[in-house]
Formats: structure tokens, sequence, C-alpha cells
């Protein structure tokens, strides 16, 4: 990918859910650049559609109208298997819940998606050890999740989403079941990582004071979204 694409870009994207009579358009018409390295905030009311964006924007479901550009390339004009293989070689997730493998060490859950996308065995062992050494966990790589604390499973989960080095990094709430204390230490460590690997980050929090260190911190408006401050 050259330099000057930008990793995501949404334009008048919209998303309408339906139940029974109700129709509920939860997006409408948000336009989004995310441009290389730049960490975005988002930051809106319960409800208001961060999921369901982020979700969109992780190629994980279509928009109903609009467009979504990763890397350049339309996701709409996409055959299911190459979103599967966009999403899998440049975009990361990170999730409140962990979500880690409970029947394979730390190491083997950083060392799997890279195995997926095709990475030979020592250098995905490689990259693991060293994400997770730079997260800390050098000690803990043979350990199960059950044997990590909260703050360390959702280190190993960070490290698992930078694993192949994605252009970018989306996350819900990525430090929301975590104590108020180990949260802002996670997250600290999600940030330096980020900058350090240059991803491009969209990155959903109810916490102002660490959307405060993004870039940009951005909100959803009646399903649009809406720039609220710039450091
Ligand atoms: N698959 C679905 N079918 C019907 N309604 C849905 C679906 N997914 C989301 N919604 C509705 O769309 C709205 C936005 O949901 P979404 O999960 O994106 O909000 P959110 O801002 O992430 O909320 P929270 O901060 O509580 O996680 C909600 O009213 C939700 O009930």
């Amino acid at each position: 990918m050259s330099e000057a694409v930008t990793p995501l870009v949404l334009s008048g994207v919209w998303r309408t859910f339906r139940s029974g009579d109700e129709v509920l358009d939860v997006l409408q018409g948000v336009d989004l650049a995310l441009r290389a390295g730049e960490i975005v905030a988002l930051v809106a009311p319960s409800g208001t559609g961060k999921s369901t964006l982020l979700h969109l924007a992780g190629l994980l479901e279509s928009p109903d109208r609009g467009q979504v550009v990763v890397g350049g390339q339309d996701a709409g004009r996409l055959g299911d298997l190459e979103r599967t293989a966009i999403r899998r070689r440049r975009i990361g997730f990170v999730y409140q819940f962990h979500h880690l493998l409970a029947e394979f060490t730390a190491r083997e859950n950083v060392i799997l998606p890279q195995l997926i996308a095709g990475v030979p065995r020592a250098d995905a062992r490689a990259r693991a050890d060293s994400l997770l050494g730079a997260f800390g966990l050098g000690h803990r790589l043979e350990h199960l999740p059950g044997r990590l604390s909260g703050g360390e499973k959702q280190r190993v989960a960070i490290a698992r989403a930078l694993a192949n080095r994605p252009g970018i990094l989306l996350a819900d709430e990525p430090t929301g079941n975590l104590d108020v204390h180990t949260a802002d230490t996670v997250f600290d460590e999600l940030l330096r990582m980020v900058r350090g690997e240059g991803v491009a980050a969209l990155i959903a929090t109810h916490n102002d004071a660490l959307a405060a260190r993004m870039d940009r911190v951005v909100t959803l408006r009646e399903g649009r979204l809406v720039e609220l401050a710039r450091h």
C-alpha cells in the first residue's frame, strides 16, 4: 500500500435496522477519513451506533447505502473471500472482552491469526514474542488465558490484533472491562504500541479522559459523524 492511500474512508454510510414495524436509521450518511497513523476517539452515548459503525468499518457488515474503502479498495465491489482477506491482513480488532481462545497459550493466541494469514510459523512466533514482550508479558508466553489477570488478557488481545501489522485498528471499549487503574495503564500501552507501529486507529470509548489522549475526537449525532476536538 502506498503512503498516499488513506487506510479507511467511509462516505455517506447508512445503516437501517428493521424489527417488525419499527425502522431504526442508526447511521444516516456517515463520512470519515482515517489517515495513516491517526488515532481517533469515537465518543457517543449508548445506543447511538458506535458498534454498528465499527462493524461496517471492519467489513463485518455492509452498509445499506454509501461506501467503505479500505486501503483504496471499495469493499462494496469485493466478493466475500476478498473481503475476508482484507479483514485479516489490514484490520485488527479489539473488543471490550478479550475473546482469547481459552485452550491456547498467550503466545499461541498471537501466533494463530498470523498462521491463518499465511505467515511462516517461525516468523509468527518471533512476532508474537516481540509484541508480548513489548507489553511486558515476556514471562507469560506459555500461560493459558485462565491464568492471566484481566489486564494481561486484554494486553494479549491487543497484541493479537496488531500481529499481522494491520493498517487499521478498530477497538470497541478496549479497556471498558478493567478497573480504573488497570484501564489507564493498558490504554497507555495500547496508544504507545499503536503509535509505534504507525497504525491508524478508531477507538470507541465512554471515557472522556482517554479520548482526550487521542489525535481527534468524533461523535455520532442523529446518525452522522461530528468532530468534537483535535489535539
Ligand atoms: N442487528 C440489529 N438489529 C436491530 N437493531 C440493532 C441491531 N444492531 C444494533 N441495533 C440497534 O441499533 C442501535 C445502535 O446500536 P449499537 O450497538 O451500534 O450502539 P452503541 O453506540 O455501540 O451502544 P453501546 O455504547 O451501548 O455499545 C441500538 O438502538 C440497537 O438496539
